[in-house]
């Protein structure tokens, strides 16, 4: 391990634990236990209650070198201030840092949880288990996971404080059953209480377990997905005081370092003879964060906020998600039409009664999500499993990359399979 990983390792968490599940069923409230902060701030989300965009929060990981499992382990949100063992009062060592991605469970909201899917490297699955288990979206996301690739899972059966034991042993059976003959079928099952913060522990015991730092080849060209960006400057700022604008996304592979001439795509929408066009964006990395914490260079893992010189009017209000950032002509080409390799699912998961999925017709319009990007595009042919479209916004990805498509089912898109890019 060269010194500055291991500087790394102290400074920026390493992997991305996401969540997934239904509506309501607790995923924030779960974070929040994990991490001590509430990962869902917008205005509109506290009104409404529920998860609109991808949110963020990370946690360091400490255990105490005396004690067993679970008890042994405390993270961010339960820290003593004395960094103390609660137990028995031996200090406690740093473990790790770990990223949380939350994504919403509204059933509108299934493009958002993909995009979310693909900066996961493993993930919680959150089940109420005051429900019948599986609810739609528990079996949209689950699917979902598996088409972006996310096949390490976590379930966690929240919400035991409000059911009686037997309740309890019954929503583990529906769960059970649910994962029987699956590719998860022996995911542990973990029991908490999000809102009381009861076994938190144990999940976090489960994460270490589960969820081991993935190894990476940090000597890969760089390449980051845009989740968010920003223009950071309070209004009315002085001229001369304006910073250029921000992006926040996960580093998927490579390494980025302050000084890094970078070449963002698609870019930017231009109209060119009546045509609309992407133009990409060439800036250099003035600085880069993880949360609160200035980094010379950052690797994959954590939401990692980019400062550039970009004017910042370009980046402001999330316009720059799902852009792809590289080293100057790394990055393939954006494709404005593409071929598929397409796998159907068998049944549309996301709707209360499962339906049968139709093949791809000519002339429909599917939505498709490639990393953190979502686009739409007409199908011009379809001929059993290899389909071609034309899409409205430009994809950046090699190919073989695995794109999600859903298709508009009574007013909602849902997920009805993926296909490879060739
Ligand atoms: N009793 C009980 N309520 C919980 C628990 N966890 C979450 N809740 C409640 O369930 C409701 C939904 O919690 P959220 O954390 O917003 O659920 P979510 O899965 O993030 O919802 P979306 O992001 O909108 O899909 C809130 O009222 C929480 O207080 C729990 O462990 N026990
Ligand atoms: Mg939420
Ligand atoms: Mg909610
Ligand atoms: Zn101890």
């Amino acid at each position: 391990m060269d010194s500055e990983y291991a500087e790394a390792l102290k400074k920026q968490p390493l992997v991305n634990v996401g969540t997934a599940g239904h509506v309501d069923h607790g995923k924030t409230t779960l974070i929040q236990a994990l991490t001590g902060i509430w990962a869902s701030h917008h205005s509109e989300e506290l009104k409404r209650g529920i998860t609109l965009k991808i949110g963020y929060a990370d946690t360091a990981i400490y255990q105490c070198p005396k004690c067993p499992p679970p008890q042994k382990y405390y993270t961010s949100a339960n820290l003593p201030s004395d960094m103390k063992c609660k137990y028995c009062g031996t200090p406690l060592e740093y473990v790790r840092k770990v990223s949380f991605v939350d994504v919403p469970g509204h059933e509108m909201l299934m493009s958002i949880m993909l995009a979310g899917s693909a900066m996961m490297d493993a993930a919680l699955l959150v089940i109420d288990a005051t429900k019948e288990c599986p609810q739609p979206q528990t079996r949209e996301h689950f699917t979902a996971l598996d088409i972006i690739g996310v096949r390490r899972i976590i379930v966690v059966q929240n919400k035991i404080d409000v059911v009686s034991r037997e309740r309890a042993r019954e929503s583990y059976n529906e769960i059970k059953r649910f994962l029987e003959g699956t590719w998860a079928e022996d995911a542990p099952i973990i029991p908490v209480s999000a809102l009381h913060k009861v076994n938190i522990d144990a999940l976090v015991w489960a994460i270490e377990k589960y969820v081991p730092t993935p190894e990476r080849d940090h000597s890969l060209p760089p390449r980051m997905l845009v989740a968010r960006s920003f223009d950071v400057n309070k209004p009315g700022t002085p001229v001369h005081e304006l910073v250029g604008g921000v992006l926040g996304g996960t580093i998927v592979q490579g390494k980025f370092r302050v000084g890094d001439e970078v070449e963002i795509k698609p870019g930017v929408k231009l109209k060119k003879g009546g045509q609309e066009v992407w133009e990409p964006l060439y800036t250099t990395i003035t600085s880069l964060k993880s949360g609160e914490e200035p980094l010379e260079v950052a690797y994959p893992g954590g939401l990692i906020a980019i400062g550039t010189e970009l004017d910042p009017s370009i980046s402001k209000a999330d316009n720059l998600i799902g852009n792809v950032v590289g080293k100057p002509g790394s990055l393939p080409e954006p494709l404005y039409e593409i071929d598929l390799e397409v796998h159907l699912l068998e049944r549309v998961v996301g709707t209360d009664q499962p339906l049968k999925v139709d093949p791809v017709r000519n002339g429909e319009v599917l939505m498709v999500n490639v990393g953190t990007m979502l686009s739409v595009g007409v199908v011009t042919t379809a001929r059993h499993d290899e389909v071609h479209m034309k899409l409205k916004i430009p994809v950046v990805a090699d190919e073989g990359t695995r794109v999600a498509l859903s298709r508009q089912i009574a007013g909602r898109w849902r997920l009805i399979g993926y296909g490879f890019l060739k």
